[in-house]
């Protein structure tokens, strides 16, 4: 810690490097603030995406999907971790220097709690930091939840996110939850030659998705290898040096999985307990969110938050997105808000990624919506040439229309490329293009976009 400097007069501290806060920190000190920020973790600079969640999880989905062969391989597994180890040491090192070199930013090492509404303490081992300011920002993301089945405590052969990543590679993997972490663990660990069983309490898998698409995933996730067992209800985790057993509850009857490793991936929860938020008059909610309104300042006057903390969706362009709204805040004219936020499509990384923006079909009748529904197979659809090229024509492209504006409700693609089609997508309907202009662009080939010239010409 830099004690000389923390007795400089601050204009915004920032709880947390994730990544909103580090995006602020960089905004504000340019426009001539002196900025704090804070982080408990050297190994976090740069915050839960480029460390423990989208970059990591990606750059190991991206070997496992590449290996060449099928079958448990140890070896292949620990190239990947070899190789995300890097890329995520690279990242955090840019992100660390991108603020530590601004003059204005004063980066602080320590967990941040409040001891009043406009000053934080700093705990970083034997010392000990007291900071104040009239903005703080809090972006302090979320954990996963520990859920209250016995046995299900992190330690030994159960993790969570995290410690699964850094754990040897399982020859049986049981999952709990089949939500993105759950899915996107499954479909990567099977693909590394895992035999992987996710226990989901839902229906059927996915159950939020429309059946048709829901189907696509689980085919997929099938092929890998890996068995989804649904409406499966968790009632006890146990390990010895065998190895783990979950029991779980399914149409009444008690089932035993056996397996190497059991990866609980039941929610995050906002990393809220111990930032001392009753001393700064901030209220939270009763998931510990932070209550914020729709420009994301909390009850205490000065007092924000920004990403995971505040309870918004969980995803990294959300937190970014927040970073927007309050620069405009406290920089511009305060016009932006949470309300804006029109379309926000999300990819769940399965191979190929399943992504999905608006309504579902589902959804849409479930309004009460007179809808147009296009939809077709990938291996069906005649030009789009490029799963084939790369080798992976699997997946199922859906529209849902509004019948009488033409305007595009909602779309599921699960395709190769998918995951950069969709903002396509969910920008057409931002700007309110209706279905037959889309229909009718003009896209490269061999793309995956051009999907959309023949999918959506079924709606004439
Ligand atoms: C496995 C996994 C995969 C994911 N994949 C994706 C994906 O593909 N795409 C996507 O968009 N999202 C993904 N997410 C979600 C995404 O990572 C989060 O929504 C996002 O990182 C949240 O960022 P944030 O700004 O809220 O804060 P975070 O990035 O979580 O940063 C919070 C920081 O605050 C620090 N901190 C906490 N408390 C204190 C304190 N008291 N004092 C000092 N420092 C503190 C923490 O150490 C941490 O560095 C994934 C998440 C996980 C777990
Ligand atoms: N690709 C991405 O964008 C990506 C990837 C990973 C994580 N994330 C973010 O991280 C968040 C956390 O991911 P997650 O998968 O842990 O949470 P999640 O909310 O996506 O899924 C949790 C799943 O667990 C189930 N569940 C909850 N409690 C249960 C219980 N007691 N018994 C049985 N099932 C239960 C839920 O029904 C749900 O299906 C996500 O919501 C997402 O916002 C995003």
């Amino acid at each position: 810690m830099d004690s000389a400097s923390v007795d400089e007069k601050l204009d915004a501290i920032i709880i947390g490097w994730g990544k909103g806060g580090k995006t602020l920190a960089g905004t504000l000190a340019r426009a001539g603030q002196r900025v704090a920020i804070i982080e408990q973790s050297s190994q976090m600079y740069g915050g839960t995406c480029i460390n423990i969640g989208c970059v990591p999880t990606k750059a190991l989905i991206h070997d496992a999907e590449s290996r060449d062969g099928a079958g448990y391989d140890p070896q292949i597994f620990h190239a990947a971790v070899d190789r995300r180890d890097k890329l995520t040491a690279m990242m955090r090192a840019k992100n660390f220097s991108m603020l530590d070199e601004l003059d204005s930013v004063l980066v602080v090492n320590g967990t941040a709690a409040f001891t009043g509404p406009k000053s934080i303490k700093v705990n970083a081992g034997s010392e000990e930091q007291e900071l104040s300011a009239e903005t703080i920002i809090i972006n302090t993301g979320a954990l996963p939840a520990v859920p209250e089945i016995d046995g299900a405590q992190i330690g030994g052969r159960v993790h969570d996110s995290t410690t699964i990543q850094h754990a040897p590679l399982p020859k049986t993997l049981a999952v709990v939850g089949g939500g993105y972490v759950g899915i996107e663990f499954a479909s990567m660990f099977a693909q590394f030659g895992s035999k992987v069983t996710v226990l989901d309490r839902g229906s059927r898998a996915l159950s939020k998705e429309d059946a048709d698409v829901a189907a696509e995933v689980q085919g997929c996730l099938e092929d890998a290898g890996a068995e989804i067992i649904s409406s499966a209800s968790v009632r006890s985790i146990s390990q010895d040096e065998h190895g783990a057993t979950v029991s779980y509850e399914r149409e009444g009857e008690v089932h035993r999985l056996q397996s190497d490793a059991v990866l609980i991936a039941l929610g995050r929860v906002p990393n809220t307990a111990g930032l001392g938020l009753e001393a700064a008059g901030v209220r939270t909610g009763s998931r510990g969110e932070i209550v914020v309104d729709e420009f994301l300042a909390t009850s205490a006057p000065g007092i924000y938050a920004v990403g995971d903390a505040n309870g918004g969706p969980q995803f990294t362009y959300i937190s970014l997105d927040d970073h927007r709204v309050l620069a405009n805040r406290l920089l511009g004219d305060g016009s932006r808000s949470t309300k804006d936020r029109v379309a926000v499509p999300y990819t769940i990384f399965t191979t190929p990624p399943l992504a999905r923006v608006g309504l579902s079909e589902k959804q849409a009748a479930k309004q009460g919506l007179d809808t147009r529904i296009a939809v077709k197979k990938v291996a069906e659809i005649a030009a789009m040439p490029r799963p084939k090229i790369v080798g992976d024509p699997r997946g199922i492209i859906k529209f849902v229309v509004d019948a009488r504006s033409d305007g595009i409700l909602g779309a599921a693609l699960m395709h190769v490329d998918s995951q950069e089609v969709i903002n396509l997508v969910a920008l057409a309907m931002r700007q309110r293009i209706g279905a037959a202009e889309l229909r009718d662009q003009i896209f490269t080939h061999p793309s995956s976009t051009e999907a959309l010239n023949e999918v959506l010409g079924q709606l004439g």
